[in-house]
């Protein structure tokens, strides 16, 4: 008989299972109280009940192990002197959402030449998350793919859903299990109606197609995530964190009922990609904060060892420097924080 299946595919191999590699490469208590006191704070501050703020804060994505521990290291030192104004989570991404097709982050490509060795990607991710934890900083990424939680979301405090993501059933129901605060990015054309959405669906309880920690596929059935909220990521018709955005959002929380903060993210449409854009962003933040705007409770920004980025395939890869999107350099990010924390 001819095949009617697998017409497209050209291998299935197959991959380490969660539990294999949790085993592997074991959280430890330490780690673990980095995680769930991060987590604990996170709740608090999307529900007003901590009035820190949040900042998620990291490179674009993480494509150098060494680079990834040494910016986690001098977070550290910043959350120490900020640490009753602001709570530091770093952005540790290992997928990457495209518009089209590129690198699809470390976790895919660790060897970042289209090699594919997912096995070494999934290990490396791993062990980059342990060695954060292991600086004291908690974990913030975009979970894209719904087989990877069983990975590694023992590791994440805080998780998004990113812009081209946050109208899919897919997400929204993963959403509905995880064990973390969740933001939902506004989609790429600007709209919030989707994230509102999002926010609703992921809230309530729900029955879908999963895998266990032993890679079996398996029926999930969830509780629903009480901690799901707002990212205010700009669209392509422009930004979308001034004051008249912010209470547009409100107005639409208010209406479902939601009581959960907003989380604006400086980086992407609201700086209209440009790195040098995100203070501006930063700084008008400040100042709806300081004219008593209660609902913002958290910013995002890109922000690495160097500014700027460099194009995968482009030569030698420099280690401190963004692979994908371009981002702030440290002394920026130093200063920027230290302001973020007079507020
Ligand atoms: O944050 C990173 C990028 O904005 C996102 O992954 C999309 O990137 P692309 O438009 O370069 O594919
Ligand atoms: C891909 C990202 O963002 P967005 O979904 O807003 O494009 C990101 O934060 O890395």
């Amino acid at each position: 008989m001819r095949a009617t299946d697998n017409v497209n595919i050209v291998a299935l191999r197959e991959l380490t299972t969660p539990r294999e590699l949790r085993e592997d490469l074991p959280i430890t208590q330490k780690q673990a109280d980095v995680v769930l006191n991060a987590r604990k704070s996170l709740k608090n501050i999307i529900s007003h009940l901590d009035k820190r703020m949040v900042a998620i804060v990291g490179p674009c994505s993480i494509h150098n192990e060494d680079s990834a521990v040494e910016y986690a290291e001098k977070l550290a030192k910043i959350q120490e002197k900020t640490k009753d104004k602001l709570l530091i989570v770093m952005r540790a991404y290992f997928e990457k959402p495209r518009t089209t097709i590129g690198w699809k982050g470390l976790l895919y490509d660790p060897e970042l030449n289209g090699s594919y060795n997912m096995k070494k990607g999934l290990h490396l991710s791993r062990k980059i998350m342990l060695s954060i934890l292991d600086a004291g900083i908690p974990i913030a990424t975009e979970i894209l793919d719904p087989i990877v939680p069983q990975y590694l979301t023992d590791l994440i405090s805080w998780s998004a859903i990113g812009a081209r993501t946050s109208e899919s059933q897919i997400h929204r129901q993963m959403v509905s299990g995880l064990s973390m605060p969740v933001g939902f990015k506004n989609s790429t054309d600007g709209s919030l109606y989707t994230s509102a959405q999002a926010i609703k669906t992921a809230r309530n309880p729900h029955f879908f197609f999963g895998i266990n920690i032993d890679g079996q596929v398996a029926l999930a059935e969830t509780k629903g995530n009480a901690y799901t909220h707002f990212i205010l990521r700009g669209g392509c018709l422009g930004p979308n964190y001034e004051v008249e955005h912010i209470a547009f959002a409100e107005a639409l929380l208010r209406k479902e009922k939601i009581g959960s903060g907003i989380v604006v993210d400086c980086s992407h449409a609201n700086s209209r990609k440009d790195y040098k854009k995100q203070s501006k962003v930063l700084d008008n933040i400040i100042e709806q904060k300081l004219s008593g705007n209660k609902s913002i409770v958290g910013v995002m920004i890109e922000s690495f060892l160097e500014q700027g980025s460099q194009k995968i395939g482009s030569g030698r890869l420099k280690p401190n420097v963004s692979v994908t999107d371009s981002c702030i350099g440290w002394e920026e990010t130093e200063q920027l924080l230290m302001k973020l924390a007079e507020v």
